[in-house]
């Protein structure tokens, strides 16, 4: 008979070296847990170790690294037929964990090991974009986008979550707006955009609440919009004051079509999609995850 797992961990690679992450597989392994550990090195390794995980039929899929690397766990286990699907467990590896940090998830590895396997799992929403791609936290056009896509790595371990936003005002003279028209239901604008923000969740680039009012279990994306008329260090300083901003369109819908004349990039959870045209549809109650009891993304 196949021995079963209870918990698979897949770790980021750039993660792979951390001794307080160890030491917690170790104790929780000492408690009677069976929890498997796989390394990924590149994109796509998540994805084979996901199979892997329903063929072994664990109970939790738990994803080890930042948003990029929830994000392929979560798709991988959104996109499978298998049923029941293994809860998904957090632990916060990476540079910004945005979805994780909104989520309240401790980022001590023990505490987090601990929720991510004996934690109660909620149900939770994802997105699902062009019927392919998937993001869990939120995809970002615009100028978050290249804050993302363009931070260097160096720059990335160094500072953490800040070297976005510091990058971002450096490269503020490469900001351009994009044209766009955005539908949804009883929704329709067209203009330039500096800024789109499509929550599942609120915050990205390194902490920036840029849809505040999203809630993971609510079967809608909260869309932000910043239109061109606005100048940026304005809109910077309105986000610091909590000030209600008049180019800023905010809305919330069960999905929404983007179409541009010219290719448009979004970035899904920091991973970056090219094009011209993107459908985004909410998927309810997709995923189960195991949060803890004061998340504030839980409606
Ligand atoms: N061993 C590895 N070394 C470097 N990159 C890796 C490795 N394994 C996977 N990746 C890549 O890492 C990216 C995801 O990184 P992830 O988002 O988890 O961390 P991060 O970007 O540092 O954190 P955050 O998104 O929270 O800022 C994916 O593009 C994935 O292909
Ligand atoms: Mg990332």
């Amino acid at each position: 008979m196949k021995a079963t797992a209870q918990a698979l961990l897949i770790l980021n690679g750039k993660g792979a070296s951390n001794e307080e992450l160890r030491e917690a597989v170790y104790d929780m392994r000492a408690e009677g847990i069976d929890l498997a550990v796989r390394v990924t090195w590149e994109h796509g390794d998540a994805e084979r170790y996901v199979a892997e995980a329903l063929e072994l039929g664990v109970e939790t899929v738990i994803a080890g690294g930042g948003d990029g690397t929830i994000n392929e766990v979560a798709a991988a286990l959104a996109s499978s037929s298998v049923r029941p699907l293994p809860a998904l467990g957090i632990l916060p590896l990476g540079t910004a964990n945005d979805f994780a940090t909104s989520c309240n998830i401790p980022l001590e590895m023990s505490a987090a090991l601990k929720l991510a396997i004996h934690g109660r799992a909620a149900d939770i929403d994802i997105a699902c974009v062009n019927d392919k791609r998937y993001f869990i936290n939120m995809a970002t056009g615009g100028f978050g986008t290249r804050i993302t896509t363009e931070t260097p790595e160096k720059l990335k371990s160094a500072l953490g979550g800040v070297s976005y936003f510091i990058h971002g005002l450096l490269r503020m003279d490469t900001l351009k707006a994009d044209r766009c028209k955005i539908t949804g239901p009883d929704f329709d604008w067209d203009g330039e955009a500096l800024v789109i923000g499509i929550g599942n969740g609120r915050q990205a680039g390194g902490g920036q609440e840029i849809c505040p009012d999203a809630l993971i279990n609510d079967g809608l994306l909260q869309l932000r919009l910043l239109t061109s008329e606005e100048l940026l260090p304005s809109f910077l300083r309105s986000l610091l004051d909590g000030e209600e901003n008049k180019n800023i369109i905010s809305t919330s819908l069960p999905w929404l079509e983007i179409t541009a004349p010219h290719d448009m990039t979004f970035n899904l959870d920091g991973e970056p999609l090219t094009g011209t045209h993107f459908r985004i549809d909410i998927v309810p109650n997709a995923l189960q995850c195991r949060l803890p009891p004061h998340c504030a993304l839980l409606g």
